[in-house]
């Protein structure tokens, strides 16, 4: 039997970092997609004792015996329940690292590790210890700010669950999930997210679990339906950095100046609310006085998320590159280097500016926002 999941990757508007502590944040699908293949092996096929892992985009190949899995992962039947996600104890972690480990990982793919924990997490959490071969493949530039660690939680967990759906309609395309089944994709996912991110906010699984554009505040989630076009130049600076290192930065400052970043984080909560209304207004106001608005909102989430300590030299070569062209921009997602985004108001001509980053190393590319959440396919 073989079942497929995709999720998109995203884009952060506003309120990155800030989310974590509980302001507004307003993100968007991107449609750049993880895509996940699962298949399970015949009674009689060779690898029916086995859990296969296959990362297709970067050749890399896992493998691990049921037997072995078995034994080194403390099963505990409380916890292991699709229906009732529960959270990777440090216990069960350290278990699942000795897994990872022994499968050498060659040094230039290290980062891998948590992404791998985190499959081997829900996985076996989802699915138990049944034979299968899963092959992942990703659009998404990893650890760039595009949320490929939520992508990955979200295509897994919507092909594990799948698999027990019983009224599979084949050979139908890509179909979304039902209300009750994307809710609880989305709470394994926040739980993946954990594993990779440390605290994470639980907006990047949301947005790539629902699609669309959503505002986000301490869990609760509001769709967003624009009333304006938005266009975006995404420019990756190709420096790697790591979100869960980014995050613990921004809580030790905040636990060394708890009322500057109180007010940080305050400033930060106005800018997404103000962003999301301006996105979904239907006033008389003009798209020119709207996309005004929206620059002026950006470049004081920049200044913001600067003062919390996540930007980079990078980012800032970007940033200066588009003002030369009266483009605005701003980090996407953790900050550290990854992804900048730049608002392209109506009528603007890209050319010249993606010449003039491309030449400075930068990788640029537009990507069609507020897509498709979640989907699978039978
Ligand atoms: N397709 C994938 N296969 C394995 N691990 C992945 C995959 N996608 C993401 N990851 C994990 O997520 C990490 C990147 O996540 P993160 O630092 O949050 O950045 P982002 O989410 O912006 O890409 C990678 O280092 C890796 O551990
Ligand atoms: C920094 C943060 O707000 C977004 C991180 O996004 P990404 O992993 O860099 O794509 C963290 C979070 O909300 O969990
Ligand atoms: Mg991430």
């Amino acid at each position: 039997m073989e079942v497929k999941a995709r999720a998109p990757g995203k884009i952060i508007l506003a309120g990155e970092h800030a989310v974590v502590h509980g302001s507004t944040a307003v993100a968007a699908a991107i449609d750049l997609y993880t895509y996940v293949t699962l298949t399970f092996p015949l009674q009689s096929a060779e690898n029916n004792d086995r859990l296969i892992l296959q990362l297709k985009d970067i050749s890399l190949e896992f493998s691990w015996s049921l037997a072995r899995v078995k034994e080194a992962i403390p099963y505990d039947s409380s916890t292991s329940c699709r229906s009732t996600p529960a959270s990777c104890t440090d216990e069960t972690l350290k278990s699942i690292a000795v897994l990872v480990e022994e499968q050498n990982l060659p040094k230039d793919k290290i980062w891998l590790s948590s992404g791998i924990s985190t499959f081997l997490y829900l996985y076996t959490r989802i699915i138990g210890f049944n034979p299968a071969t899963v092959v992942i493949n990703s659009e998404l530039p990893y650890g760039s700010g595009l949320g490929s660690s939520a992508a990955l939680c979200v295509a897994l967990t919507a092909a594990l669950l799948a698999s027990s759906i019983s009224d599979k309609t084949r050979g139908s395309g890509w179909s979304s999930l039902d209300e009750t089944n994307l809710e609880l994709l989305n709470k394994w996912a926040f739980e993946g997210e954990k594993i990779i991110h440390g605290k994470p906010s639980g907006i990047d699984n949301t947005v790539s679990a629902y699609g669309n554009m959503i505002k986000f505040c301490s869990g609760e989630i509001t769709r967003l339906q624009s009333n304006m076009p938005l266009r975006m130049l995404i420019t990756n600076t190709r420096v790697g950095r790591n979100t869960k290192a980014l995050v613990s930065g921004v809580s030790q400052r905040a636990v060394r100046h708890p009322d500057v970043m109180k007010s940080v984080f305050n400033a930060v909560d106005s800018i997404s609310k103000e962003l999301a209304a301006i996105i979904q207004s239907k006033d008389e106001t003009s798209v020119t006085e709207k996309e005004e608005s929206i620059k002026e909102l950006m470049e004081m989430n920049q200044g913001l998320l600067q003062s919390m300590g996540v930007s980079h030299s990078s980012i800032e070569t970007v940033i200066q590159t588009t003002v030369k062209h009266k483009l605005v921009s701003k980090l996407t997602g953790a900050g550290g280097g990854g992804c900048v985004l730049t608002l392209l108001p109506t009528g603007t001509v890209v050319d010249k500016v993606v010449e003039e980053l491309e030449s400075s190393g930068f990788q640029c590319f537009t990507a069609s926002i507020g897509g498709n959440g979640a989907q699978v396919c039978f």
